[in-house]
């Protein structure tokens, strides 16, 4: 194997893999960014959660609201719901692992919060139950996913968005995820705190 050869196959399949999600993905981008603005200024908080991968992505999100993205503000609302091994645990040793994320939902979410579900697949079993459980409680969903749209893309309401990567390698809609991500929170820092060049 060339290795050299390899590594730019797969980086050149990532650079097409963007430049096919922006052509189709921008406006799903800008409501998601607008519908988290608007729960933010209402005092809602944005619940995360995805499995591996999608597991570091969410709590990626969620650190940059909490913390920081690229400038001093405030600190922004947001909980990873993929962080706290003995809740996890105990919920799927004494129920199911389809539940870890629901379960999590239904006590800490509330009328007006935003649940960020992401999956490649958008077929994993326990982020489709989040976001039935989001919906029990009057939570809006911004769907990452890839491929078909999965069981997530046939359970979303009008009033939720999909950002929908196509592409089908899970890898490479990873890596469109995370660009993604940080779209959101540069259009959320821009619309609370200003636009900076
Ligand atoms: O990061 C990777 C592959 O790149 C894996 O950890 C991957 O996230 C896991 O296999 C997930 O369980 C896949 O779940 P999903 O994206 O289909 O919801
Ligand atoms: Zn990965």
């Amino acid at each position: 194997m060339d290795m050299h050869a390899r590594i730019s196959q797969l980086f050149q399949a990532s650079i097409e893999t963007k430049q096919q999600a922006m052509e189709v993905i921008l406006p799903h981008i800008v409501q998601a960014s607008e519908l988290m603005v608007q729960a933010l200024l209402n005092e809602g908080k944005i619940l995360s959660c995805g499995n591996g991968g999608s597991a570091g992505d969410a709590q990626h999100f969620s650190s940059e609201l909490l913390n920081r993205f690229e400038r001093e503000r405030p600190s922004l609302p947001a909980i990873a719901l993929t962080t706290d091994s003995s809740t996890l645990t105990s919920i799927a040793n004494d129920y199911s692992y389809n539940e870890v994320f629901s379960k999590q939902i239904r006590a800490l979410g509330q009328p007006g919060d935003v649940l960020l579900a992401i999956s490649t697949s958008g077929n994993s079993a326990n982020v489709i139950q989040a976001i039935q459980a989001a919906h029990d409680r009057e939570m809006q969903v911004v769907a990452l996913t890839g491929r078909d749209g999965g069981g997530m893309a046939a359970l979303l309401l009008p009033e939720d968005i999909e950002i929908r990567i196509p592409a089908k390698v899970t890898a490479r809609i990873q890596e469109v995820h995370l660009l993604v991500i940080h779209c959101l929170c540069d259009l959320i820092d821009n619309q609370l705190f200003g636009s900076e060049e």
